[in-house]
C-alpha cells in the first residue's frame, strides 16, 4: 500500500526530471481528476526509480489535446513492456483505501468504467479521427504506446519535464492541499524508504534524466550501502536461527505439535462459523483417513468408487461424533454391512444404462450374467420403491434392518462367559468317562438322511463318523457340529441370539435375532460342572442371597452351574415355552442345548423353556411372570399342598386302574369267578340306565346248552346248570348272592339239595350212579388237559361235590386229582404273586 512517503518519492523523481527538461516542453494534459489516485498515478518510488535507471530511457508522453479531451480519465505515461508485466491493477477498494490514506476525499468516477475492448476501440476511433497513426494492438511498438488501462498513447513530445507536467496537472485538479510541501520533504523521506516487495508493485518508470546529478548518485550509493548492511544483518540472524535449530531438543517436535493443536483450538474458537466449518471438514477428512486405515482394502475401493457414498459417510461420522476421542472410538466400533437391502434376491434390472460409453465396455455376456446374479447392490430408495410397486412381490428384510436391540443396550455385568463345560473340584474325578463308550451305528440311507427315524436321533445321540455311515452333508443329525460352525462364522445372524433386558421384572432374557425352524438347535448351555455336594454348598453360601439361579441338573448326578457360562443362561422360564432344553450325547459326552420348539421361532421372539425348577428349598420358590394362560404361578412345580392333592388323586386313579387290571387278570385265570363276574358285567351292560326310584327286574336267564365258547366254559356251565337244575335257579339272585343272609339260605338250600341228590343217587340204580361218576371223570380229564384255569374252576366244583359227598372214601382217581390240583394252585399262586408285585411296582414308581 503506497504511503505518503512513496507519494513523495514519486513527486521527487518527477521534480528531478523537471530540472533537466525545458518547461516549454512540459505539456501534458492530466485529465484524471476523477480517477482514484493510485490507479491514475502509477508506480513511483525508490524501487521504480532504481529500475528506471537500469532500463532504457523512457519518456512521458502526452496525448494530443483532442485525444485527451475525448479520453477524460487518462494520465498518459509511457510504459515499457517489461514494466507492464509487473503491473497488477489495483482493485477499486484498494484505490479508495489508498486515496483515503492520503487524507483526501476520493472523487467519484463520473463515467462508467468501460471494458478494455471498448476503451481500445474508442481510442482507435479517436486516433483515426485525428489522423494519428495507431499501431495494431498486438504490435510491440504499439504496446509501448499504451498505458496501463490499455489505451493507446500517442507520442508527441519527448522531452517534457514530468515534474512540471505533474505540477501543472495537480494544479489543474484544483485540490485543496499543497503538494509543494511534499516536493520539499521528499529528500528526507526517501532515505527512510525501505524497499519492499509489498510496496507498490506498479512500476511504471518515469522518464530518467540523461545526466544524473552527483548528489543523487551519492544518495543512491548511501542507500545501497544501507541495504547491504540490512542484508548482512538478515544473513546473520538467519545463521543464528539455523544454529538454534540444530540445537533443538528432542521434545521440540512434540512441543510443536502441541503448539499447533493449541493454535488450531484457539483458531476454532476465535474464528467464525465459516472457519469452524472448514475445520470440521478437515476433521472429517482426518476421520475418513482413520477409517480408511482400519478398513479392508476391498471396502476402500468400494467407498472410493462413489463420492456420494463418501459424502454420506462423512455426514454419518459428523452426526455420531462430537470430539476426536469419540470419533476414533466410532471408527473402531463401526460395523460394515456385508450386503445390501436386497441381499439374496436375484437382480432383474433390464433397463439399458444411460451412459453409452460404459455400456460399450460391458459385454453382452456380462449383462446377462448380471441378471442371474444375486443382488448385493443397494438401490436408491426411489428406484427400489418404484420397482417393488411394479413387481408387487414380497420384500425380504435382511436381519440387521430389523434390529431388535438398539446399539449400546445395557448388557449384563460381572458375567464371565465360557463356551464349553468345565469340570470343577471333585466333579472331574467322579466323572465316569467311559460311561458313554458304547456306540450304535445308525442304519439311515443317503436318500432319507438321518431324519426323525434315525436310531441315533431317537436315542439323543448325535451322529458322527463313528456312529453314522453318511457324510456330514447327507446326515441330518449333527446339530452340535452345525452350531459350532455357525457360531464360528460370527455376526448377529449366525450367533442368532442376543441378551435383552426384559420389561416385566424377569431380569435379562434372550431374544432371537433370526428365525429358527422347529427343532433347530439355537444355543448350547455350558458352564461349570459341579457335584451335588458342591452345588448345595454354593447354594448355602455364595448364592444364599441370589435372586437368579443358573443351576441345571446334568448327567451322572452332576449339575451345570452357568453362573459362569454361555449365553443360554439368560433364557427365562415360561409355562408355555417356545423352546426345549435337551441333553444329547455328542462324541460320547453329554451336552445340553436349547432347541426350537414345535412352532419354530420368529425373529425378535423371546426364547423360553420350562425350567421344571426344583427350588431346592421352599425359601427359593419364585413367582413366575411368564404371563402365559396356563401359568403355574411359580417357577417349576406347583406349591406343595396342591401338589400333594394332585399326587393323591393320581395315585388313586392308578390304583383303581391296577385293581381293574388285576381283576381282569383274575377273571381270565379263574373261570368260576370270571363266569359269575362276567355274567354280572354282562348283565350290568344289558341293564338299561334307569331313572332314580326305578328298580331293575332280572329277566329269566336263557342258557343255550349247545352254544358254548370253549369246552372249558361249556363243561363248567354244564356243571353249574346241572346243579342249578338240581338246586333250583340260584343265579337268579344275581348280585344278591354275595349277601351273607342270602348266601346262608343258598348254602342251606344247596346242602338240602345235595342231600336230595345223594338221595337220588342212592335211590338210583348202581349202573346209573357209576355212569354219572364216569361222566364226571371224563369231563375232568378233558378240562385238565386243556387249561389250568378251567381246572381251578373245576376244582371248586369238585370241592363242592366233595363237601357234598362228605364221607366218601378217596379213590385213586381222587388222589391223582388232588396232586394235580396242588400243582395248579401253586402255579396260580406264583403267577398271582408276580402280578401283584408288578402292580405294586407300577404303583410305587408312578408308571
Ligand atoms: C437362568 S436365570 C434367567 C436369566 C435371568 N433373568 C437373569 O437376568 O439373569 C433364571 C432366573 O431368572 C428369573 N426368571 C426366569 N424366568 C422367570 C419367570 N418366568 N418369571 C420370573 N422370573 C423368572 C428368576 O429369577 C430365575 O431365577
Amino acid at each position: 500500500m503506497p504511503s505518503v512517503n512513496s507519494l513523495r518519492n514519486r513527486f521527487e523523481n518527477i521534480a528531478q526530471q523537471q530540472e533537466v527538461t525545458s518547461p516549454e516542453k512540459q505539456r501534458v494534459r492530466v485529465t484524471a481528476y476523477n480517477m482514484p489516485l493510485r490507479q491514475s498515478t502509477l508506480a513511483f518510488g525508490a524501487q521504480a526509480q532504481k529500475r528506471s535507471s537500469m532500463m532504457p530511457r523512457t519518456s512521458m508522453q502526452a496525448p494530443t489535446p483532442d485525444a485527451s479531451e475525448s479520453e477524460g480519465d487518462t494520465i498518459v505515461v509511457n510504459v515499457s513492456t517489461e514494466q507492464r508485466t509487473h503491473m497488477p491493477l489495483p482493485t477499486p477498494s484498494e484505490s479508495a483505501t489508498d486515496a483515503s490514506s492520503q487524507g483526501c476525499s476520493t472523487p467519484k468516477m463520473q463515467s462508467p468504467v468501460r471494458s478494455r475492448s471498448k476503451r481500445v476501440s474508442s481510442a482507435r476511433r479517436s486516433a483515426s479521427k485525428k489522423n494519428t497513426v495507431v499501431a495494431p494492438i498486438r504490435d510491440a511498438s504499439s504496446e509501448k504506446q499504451r498505458n496501463i488501462s490499455g489505451e493507446t498513447l500517442v507520442p508527441e513530445e519527448v522531452n517534457v519535464s514530468t515534474t512540471s507536467l505533474l505540477k501543472h496537472g495537480i494544479s489543474t485538479l484544483d485540490m485543496d492541499w499543497d503538494m509543494g510541501v511534499h516536493f520539499e520533504d521528499q529528500k528526507d523521506d526517501k532515505e527512510d524508504e525501505v524497499p519492499s516487495e509489498t510496496s507498490s508493485t506498479v512500476t511504471v518508470a518515469a522518464a530518467e534524466p540523461e545526466v544524473e546529478p552527483k548528489e543523487d548518485r551519492q544518495q543512491q550509493e548511501a542507500r545501497h550501502a544501507k541495504q547491504e548492511e540490512k542484508q548482512r544483518k538478515w544473513e546473520q540472524r538467519r545463521k543464528t536461527a539455523d544454529m538454534n535449530a540444530t540445537r533443538r531438543s528432542s521434545r521440540a517436535s512434540l512441543l510443536m505439535t502441541k503448539a499447533t493443536e493449541v493454535m488450531s483450538a484457539v483458531t476454532s474458537t476465535v474464528l467464525g462459523k465459516r472457519d469452524r466449518d472448514v475445520a470440521s471438514q478437515k476433521h472429517k477428512q482426518d476421520d475418513l483417513s482413520v477409517l480408511d486405515e482400519h478398513e479392508p482394502e476391498s471396502k476402500k475401493v468400494r467407498k472410493g468408487g462413489s463420492t456420494s457414498t463418501r459424502a454420506q459417510d462423512v455426514d454419518d461420522v459428523s452426526l455420531s461424533t462430537t470430539n476426536r476421542n469419540m470419533r476414533s472410538r466410532t471408527a473402531k466400533d463401526k460395523k460394515w454391512l456385508t450386503s445390501g437391502l436386497y441381499a439374496g434376491q436375484t437382480r432383474n434390472i433390464t433397463s439399458e444404462p444411460k451412459n453409452k460409453r460404459k455400456s460399450v465396455s460391458t459385454t453382452p455376456q456380462t449383462t446377462s450374467n448380471l441378471s442371474d446374479k444375486d443382488n448385493y447392490v443397494l438401490p436408491l430408495p426411489m428406484f427400489a420403491g418404484e420397482r417393488l410397486l411394479g413387481l408387487g412381490r414380497d420384500f425380504k428384510l435382511p436381519f440387521d434392518v430389523f434390529s431388535p436391540l438398539p446399539a449400546g443396550h445395557a448388557q449384563p455385568e460381572a458375567y464371565r462367559k465360557i463356551n464349553h463345560n468345565v469340570f470343577i473340584g471333585d466333579a472331574a474325578d467322579q466323572w465316569r468317562h467311559n460311561v458313554f463308550s458304547e456306540h450304535s451305528t445308525c442304519m439311515c440311507s443317503a436318500d432319507t438322511g438321518c431324519d426323525n427315524n434315525c436310531m441315533n436321533r431317537f436315542m439323543y445321540y448325535e451322529c458322527d463318523n463313528r456312529n453314522c455311515n453318511l457324510t456330514a452333508e447327507q446326515c441330518g443329525n449333527r446339530a452340535f457340529e452345525g452350531l459350532k460352525a455357525r457360531v464360528k462364522k460370527g455376526g448377529k445372524y449366525n450367533v442368532g441370539v442376543e441378551v435383552v433386558r426384559t420389561s416385566d421384572g424377569r431380569g435379562y432374557g434372550v431374544r432371537a435375532n433370526r428365525c429358527f425352524e422347529p427343532g433347530q438347535i439355537i444355543v448350547e448351555y455350558t458352564g461349570e460342572i459341579i457335584t451335588q455336594e458342591e452345588c448345595e454348598n454354593r447354594m448355602r453360601t455364595v448364592y444364599k442371597e441370589n435372586e437368579c439361579y443358573y443351576l441345571m441338573a446334568f448327567d451322572q448326578n452332576m449339575i451345570i452351574d452357568a453362573t459362569r457360562g454361555s449365553l443360554a443362561r439368560f433364557v427365562n422360564h415360561s409355562c408355555a415355552p417356545n423352546c426345549r432344553m435337551e441333553k444329547w450325547t455328542v462324541s460320547s459326552k453329554p451336552r445340553m442345548a436349547l432347541f426350537a420348539g414345535d412352532r419354530g421361532i420368529m425373529t425378535g421372539e423371546e426364547l423360553t423353556y420350562d425350567y421344571n425348577f426344583d427350588p431346592y428349598s421352599q425359601k427359593n420358590v419364585q413367582v413366575c411372570r411368564c404371563g402365559s394362560e396356563n401359568c403355574r404361578g411359580v417357577l417349576g412345580p406347583k406349591p406343595k399342598d396342591a401338589m400333594l392333592k394332585e399326587l393323591q388323586k393320581e395315585k388313586e386313579s392308578k390304583l383303581a386302574g391296577a385293581k381293574r387290571k388285576l381283576g381282569e387278570f383274575l377273571e381270565e385265570t379263574t373261570g368260576l369267578l370270571s363266569n359269575k363276574d362276567k355274567k354280572r358285567k354282562l348283565d350290568e351292560k344289558q341293564k338299561p340306565k334307569l331313572p332314580k326310584g326305578w328298580a331293575y327286574v332280572e329277566p329269566e336267564p336263557k342258557v343255550n346248552k349247545t352254544k358254548t365258547k370253549s369246552p372249558v366254559v361249556e363243561i363248567v356251565e354244564t356243571g353249574i346248570q346241572q346243579e342249578e337244575k338240581e338246586f333250583g335257579n340260584m343265579s337268579d339272585d344275581g348280585a344278591l348272592t354275595r349277601r351273607p343272609s342270602k348266601l346262608k339260605r343258598m348254602l342251606s338250600q344247596r346242602s338240602s339239595g345235595s342231600k336230595s341228590l345223594r338221595k337220588s343217587i342212592t335211590t338210583s340204580t348202581p349202573s346209573s350212579i357209576s355212569a354219572l361218576k364216569k361222566q364226571r371223570r371224563e369231563s375232568q380229564r378233558v378240562v385238565s388237559a386243556s387249561s389250568q384255569m378251567a381246572l381251578i374252576s373245576h376244582d371248586e366244583n369238585q370241592d363242592n361235590n366233595d363237601d357234598e359227598e362228605g364221607d366218601r372214601p378217596a379213590t385213586d382217581d381222587d388222589k391223582n386229582n388232588n396232586s394235580t390240583r396242588a400243582v395248579a394252585v401253586a402255579n396260580l399262586k406264583a403267577r398271582a404273586g408276580s402280578l401283584k408285585r408288578s402292580v405294586g411296582r407300577s404303583l410305587r414308581g408312578g408308571r
